[in-house]
């Protein structure tokens, strides 16, 4: 297979999330921090390819479709749209949607089979252990919590199997493994996560079956037809098939051909194991490439426990979009939660946040700014380069190595970082008006220097709504567009040439004179409503 043609590619992958019930919170966790990832990537002048969908296939569905007297497809069309929505209220630009019911991948599974069978890797033996249905997973018995449940699923009961099963030979990848963490020791992260695989590895990899016996829900094993290739050895193949172009015929080496290997797989930690052990194995066995990294970041928990489908204790973020708004939503969940590490949500700290950081700091220093500028500069930026301003000055200087800084935090997942540090010029700019009191500066006749501070502060806040705008495009939208620009942050094949990150992201660029638009509130403040209901 040749490399990826050129280093302007760049791919990505949230999970292909299970259809057993509508998405919650946490899917749109990992959705947010793929999607403002993609939106920097794009912004770095690079083509992207987002990718998102469903795994559809297994016991979990078919069990969760019968229960609702549904035929599986028809259960899994159903929840797929509310998947699909979902991504769009929260402005999710997602390149494909890779559904695992679909023809294409069937194809694309047996190929993969295919090659691994060819390669001597997959063999018939007996399986006998516990297993969670709800995590489509085997358990070992002393992981499971008071001798029968799953330590995810704490309300689910494991069930026993004992079965004929194919396996794959994932022991005689030990060495590759380890091999391969060592050599490339970004390849999981965050290090916690990296730390976590090496260790389970070290203990010894036992091979894992990739069929069932019983579920028709599935694709038939190509060489025994009784058997179903486990949902598992088919979900992570969604990736492969989600490369391929709409009108190309569904061949590996078609999917392979452009954007592969996946530059990042971003997940929650409770599909690492999938991710950073089976998944390269697979391909390892297949002879292929392996993706760039796999990010399994923390959970969102109520109560100390993750929030998850099957559990039932989820949040529902179709009603906090339609409360709050995509912006509100995407930045809060970007910037509370550290990414990587685990964290309750709290409506009363959303509130707070969002009131704080985007209509106090952020959309007041605007607002009061443009009022100014309107009144002393007859609606136009004042006629100032920003370039003439020196070096030394307190805005300018921290705004010099805030681009680095934040695309540094970008690269590294780090959303939290890259809110804090922009946050940190907005306030630096409040705190600075105040000081330097235009308002007094104009009744003394020093238009000269209000209009040096008018126009550091608006700058700054076009540098921050800039660098935001992966989290918060709507609201960087509204900024640049006050501030005279006719600049669409949702239109992603103009965004590289529009608003290049290497021109943006740098000081000095709001043009002198422009014409402003009439201030607006760019963020309305939020009440704490009664109740979110989950
Ligand atoms: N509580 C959570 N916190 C963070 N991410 C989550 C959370 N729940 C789900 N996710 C995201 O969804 C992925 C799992 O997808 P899945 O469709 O299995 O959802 P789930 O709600 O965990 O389902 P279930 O509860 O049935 O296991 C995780 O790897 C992560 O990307």
């Amino acid at each position: 297979m040749k490399p990826k043609e050129t280093k302007n590619l760049f791919s990505l992958t949230t999970p292909l999330y299970y259809v057993n019930d509508v998405p919650h919170v946490g899917s749109a966790y990992t959705t947010m921090a793929a999607d403002a990832v993609a939106r920097f990537q794009r912004l770095q002048g690079k083509s992207v390819l987002l990718i998102t969908g469903t795994d559809e296939h297994g016991q979990k569905i078919q069990r969760t479709a019968e229960s609702l007297n549904r035929s599986p497809q028809d259960h899994c069309d159903q929840i797929v749209s509310s998947f699909e929505s979902l991504w769009h209220k929260l402005d999710i630009q997602y390149d494909r949607f890779s559904r695992t019911t679909a023809s294409r991948h069937a194809e694309i599974v047996k190929e993969f089979f295919g090659r691994v069978w060819d390669k001597g890797d997959i063999y018939l033996s007996q399986q006998q252990g516990w297993y969670c249905v709800a995590c489509e997973e085997f358990k070992e018995e002393r992981e499971l919590i008071d001798q029968k449940y799953c330590p995810i699923h704490t309300n689910k009961q494991v069930e026993w199997r004992d079965e004929q099963n194919y396996f794959f030979r994932l022991s005689k990848y030990q060495k590759q493994l380890e091999a391969l963490y060592q050599e490339r020791p970004d390849f999981i992260q965050p290090e916690s996560r990296r730390n976590e695989v090496v260790s389970f590895v070290s203990q010894g990899l036992e091979d894992f079956s990739i069929s069932r016996l019983n579920v028709d829900w599935g694709f038939p094993v190509p060489v025994d037809p009784n058997q179903t290739i486990y949902v598992w050895f088919d979900a992570l193949l969604g990736y492969i098939t989600a490369l391929l172009d709409p009108d190309s015929e569904p061949t590996l080496e078609n999917a392979l051909s452009k954007w592969w290997p996946i530059n990042l797989h971003l997940i929650g930690k409770d599909i690492l194991r999938f991710h950073a052990v089976y998944w390269p194995a697979m391909l390892m066995s297949a002879d292929l490439p392996l993706p760039g990294r796999i990010f399994g970041h923390g959970f969102l928990t109520k109560d100390g426990k993750k929030m998850g489908k099957s559990l039932g204790n989820t949040l529902n973020p179709v009603e906090l979009v339609s409360q709050f708004g995509a912006d509100a939503v995407r930045y809060y969940f970007l910037k509370e939660i550290e990414f990587g590490q685990d964290g309750d949500f709290n409506l009363t700290r959303f509130v707070n946040t969002l009131n704080a950081d985007l209509a106090n700091d952020l959309g007041n220093l605007l607002n009061r700014t443009l009022r100014m500028a309107h009144k002393y500069f007859e609606g136009r930026i004042p006629n100032v380069s920003g370039a003439a301003i020196p070096d030394d000055h307190l805005l300018k200087s921290y705004a010099a190595n805030l681009g680095q800084t934040v695309a540094q935090g970008y690269e590294s997942l780090a959303f939290s970082e890259v809110c804090i540090a922009t946050l940190n010029l907005v306030q630096a700019g409040n705190k600075y008006i105040d000081e330097q009191a235009p308002w007094t500066l104009y009744k003394q006749g020093k238009l000269d220097l209000v209009g040096s501070v008018l126009y550091s502060v608006l700058e700054s806040v076009r540098l921050a709504a800039y660098l935001l705008s992966p989290i918060t495009p709507n609201l960087s939208n509204e900024i640049y567009q006050q501030l005279g620009f006719s600049i669409d942050f949702n239109d992603k094949t103009t965004v590289e040439t529009a608003v290049p990150f290497g021109t943006h992201a740098r000081w000095g660029v709001l043009p002198a004179e422009q014409a402003l638009a009439e201030p607006q509130p760019v963020f309305q403040r939020l009440e704490l409503p009664e109740t979110v209901s989950s």
